[in-house]
Parts: structure tokens; C-alpha cells; sequence
């Protein structure tokens, strides 16, 4: 009951991995037979997972999860920007940054000629880690100014408007993710697309980037990049019965700049000798999606709606559903829950939970002593309702009897807890 944290292999992708490790271990990079045959795998992979997204096979770079592919991404801005202001005649003297690091514009007035320009960024409250970590990370360097914006608490979703009204001279990319992992919570990334070209050329002359971190979107709702507009969009395997690799969709590469280097694979943009087997399996997986995801949305919706409704006829008044509000759509499979009362903090009740195994929140997050989830609290959820929530997301596999065997263990150990206070 996490398939948020992570899905296990379906049974043809691991086929497809294991053949893979057994007939395409040459180096794709080599002109002869033994390399030619990886090579053609590791391009039949690209052509379904950009069919998955529904772009071109050269708009796929493959990388080693959803954290690189999302580094990848923000550190590709830093070099657009520097890129855009050494080639812009604009008038103002726009500094390298290793000049502007000492200095906060936010903080100091610059005169009009001698405007040093750090790259500035706009995202969300509710992002992954290797979204914030990263961010902060340039923040601290002096590479860059952020802004986070905070998710309405009556909706769990952060506005177009929002996005507009936070742009500056100098963004260069707006990132926000497609659906957030601990609510569910799908965010308006089609709609910030649309508004966020317009608004920008006209206002300000310049492009702004857009990226959506799809990680936990992919395999459980449609996911077409040309609908939701955006430059860049980042897939990982493990989320949707893949193996532990990922991969970018880049809509046009030239934006797009290595953080590593070495050999030319992957065009120079991701080097290192592919991983010729994960790449397989990924595109047996996303082959899966393609040919299934009306099936897969359709089985998690059901099974998740019978479960909240199992919870609510179980619980009645103690059961708090998190993450579920009226203008805002929801991935199909997660379902965010609190049991209310003193004493029945979220950790506490897994702990005593014997028939299925779920978290309190993102998985990245569980070595951490436990604080109530940050992404809850953003969205409006009471700190003490926050404290005592449980993620719930239901897999391709999950059955109404699991639902049945779930909702009554919770029952059991609950009614348990409130008897021994
Ligand atoms: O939400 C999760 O568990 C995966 C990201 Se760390």
C-alpha cells in the first residue's frame, strides 16, 4: 500500500531485464554486432517511452532516475541564463556569477547600468526534495534567487496567476510538479504552460522555461507533454513497474546542458555506457502504459474510492481524508488519511498494522525523526490531523478483498489504541 515510494518490476519488464543481461551486454558505443544489438534495444526503448509522453524518440534522454533528471534540469537553466544574458545586447552590464555571488540584488540597489542579474527561479511549497535541495542549494551559492509558492490550503494547488505575478526580469525557469506524491494533488501545469509563453514574451521579452517533475503522474493518468506545454518533463521507472532508472523529456535538446562529462552517449548530454538493461526494461514498461494506462487509472480509481468509502462507513467522524478537496483533481491511486485523536499519530498506527506495510509520507523522508509532513501542512491540513495521517496508494494489483483485509486491521488496532489511552 506505497506504490508511491516505489512499484516492484511488473513480470514482463523484468523478463525483458533479464534477457537483456544475458544477450545485450555489449557496448552499445561499438560499431560491431555485439554493440549493435544494445544499441537497437536501448532505441527501441526510446521510441515507447517517448510514445508514453507522446513525443519523439530524440527528445528522450535517459538517466539514472527522476533526482538526476531533475538536477539535470536546474542546473541546465543556470547555464541557459548565463547563456541568455552573455548574447542579449540589452544595455545592462549583466555580471558572470561568480561576480554577482557576494552580492544580493534583492538586497542592494544596484544602479540601472550595472544590474547584476542572478537567474531567478519560481516553483512550488510542496516539491520533492530533489527539486528544493537543489534550489536552496543555489540560493546558499548565490547562483540564484527562488520563489516558492505556497499552495492555496483550499485547493492543495498552486494558480497560473500565481506563477505571473511571481515573474521577474530575470526567471529563467518555473518548475512545479504534475502531481504531488504524499496528496495526490494534480497541479494546473497545462494552464501555467499556456498563460506562463504569453505573458512572458509579452511582459518581459524573454522565455521561461517550464519543467514538471511527472514522476508520480506517469502510469497512473495520461501524460502527453505537446497538452501540458512544457520544455522539459521528468520520468521515473520505479513509479510506474519500471526498473530504478529515469529519463527527461527535452523539448528542444539545444536547452539542454550535460552536469557531467565523459564519452558522447546520449548525444553528449548524458554520458557513460548506457545501462543497456534498465533501459530495456523502462521501455517494456512504458510500452506497458501505453498499452494499459485507461486499465491501470481506471482499477486504481475504483479500489481507492472503495477503500476511502470502506474507511469512512468504518470510522465515520475519526477519519479525516487529506488531500481531497472540490476544485481539485487527484492522482487515481493515493489516498492521504488521518485518524483522529489523541494518540493515534500515523507512525504509531503502521507500526502496529499487521497485514500491510505504508508510510506517513514520502519515503525520502522516513529516516528523518518524525515530524508531521511539511507538504500536509502546506495544503491546509491541521498540524494535529497532519501528525496522524497515513499515505495510502494503491498499486495495479491492489483488490477490493486487500481493501477489505486493510480496513479491517486498521480497525482492530485503532479501536486498540483508543482503548488503552
Ligand atoms: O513519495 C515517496 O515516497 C517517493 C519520493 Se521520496
Amino acid at each position: 500500500m506505497d506504490s508511491n515510494a516505489t512499484t516492484p518490476l511488473d513480470p514482463e519488464v523484468l523478463q525483458v531485464i533479464t534477457s537483456a543481461l544475458e544477450t545485450a551486454w555489449g557496448n552499445p558505443s561499438s560499431n560491431y554486432e555485439t554493440g549493435v544489438k544494445a544499441k537497437v534495444l536501448i532505441n527501441e526503448a526510446r521510441t515507447h517511452v517517448a510514445t508514453m509522453v507522446r513525443c519523439k524518440p530524440e527528445n528522450i534522454i535517459f538517466t539514472s532516475g527522476g533526482t538526476e533528471s531533475n538536477n539535470m534540469v536546474l542546473y541546465s537553466a543556470l547555464q541557459m541564463f548565463w547563456e541568455q544574458q552573455n548574447t542579449q545586447a540589452t544595455g545592462h552590464t549583466y555580471l558572470h556569477r561568480n561576480s554577482c555571488s557576494h552580492r544580493n540584488v534583492e538586497n542592494e540597489n544596484e544602479t540601472e547600468d550595472r544590474i547584476c542579474m542572478r537567474p531567478h527561479f519560481i516553483t512550488t511549497n510542496i516539491e520533492h526534495d530533489s527539486i528544493t535541495k537543489v534550489l536552496r542549494h543555489f540560493q546558499t551559492e548565490g547562483l540564484a534567487d527562488v520563489t516558492y509558492l505556497p499552495v492555496s490550503k483550499m485547493s492543495g494547488r498552486v494558480e497560473a496567476i500565481q506563477v505571473l505575478d511571481a515573474l521577474r526580469p530575470n526567471t529563467i525557469l518555473v518548475t512545479v510538479m504534475l502531481a504531488n506524491n504524499e496528496t495526490g494533488v494534480i497541479q494546473p501545469v497545462g494552464e501555467i504552460a499556456r498563460k506562463l509563453s504569453t505573458y512572458s514574451r509579452s511582459k518581459f521579452h524573454t522565455k521561461v522555461f517550464l519543467h514538471t517533475d511527472a514522476s508520480q503522474a506517469i502510469g497512473k493518468i495520461p501524460v502527453d507533454v505537446h497538452k501540458l506545454g512544457v520544455d522539459f518533463l521528468t520520468i521515473t521507472g520505479h513509479k510506474f513497474y519500471g526498473p530504478r532508472i529515469g529519463a527527461l523529456y527535452v523539448s528542444n535538446p539545444d536547452d539542454l546542458f550535460p552536469i557531467f562529462y565523459g564519452g558522447g552517449q546520449e548525444r553528449g548530454y548524458r554520458p557513460g555506457t548506457e545501462n543497456t538493461a534498465m533501459i530495456a526494461g523502462l521501455g517494456k514498461a512504458a510500452e506497458l502504459v501505453v498499452l494499459n494506462i485507461e486499465q491501470y487509472q481506471d482499477q486504481m480509481r475504483v479500489v481507492r474510492d472503495y477503500l476511502e468509502d470502506s474507511l469512512q462507513k468504518q470510522f465515520q467522524l475519526r477519519v479525516m481524508i487529506n488531500g481531497r478537496y472540490p476544485t481539485s483533481e487527484r492522482l487515481p491511486n493515493t489516498c492521504n488519511v488521518s485518524f483522529l485523536g489523541e494518540g493515534l499519530q500515523g507512525n504509531k498506527v503502521l507500526a502496529r498494522c499487521r497485514y500491510f506495510q505504508a508510510s506517513v509520507g514520502a519515503a525520502c523522508h522516513s529516516h528523518m525523526k518524525y515530524v508531521c509532513s511539511q507538504v500536509l501542512l502546506a495544503s491546509g491540513v491541521p498540524p494535529d490531523v497532519a501528525s496522524n495521517a497515513i499515505r495510502l496508494s494503491i498499486g495495479r494489483s491492489t483488490t477490493k478483498s486487500d481493501i477489505d483485509v486493510i480496513v479491517n486491521d486498521l480497525k482492530a488496532i485503532v479501536n486498540l489504541m483508543l482503548a488503552e489511552k
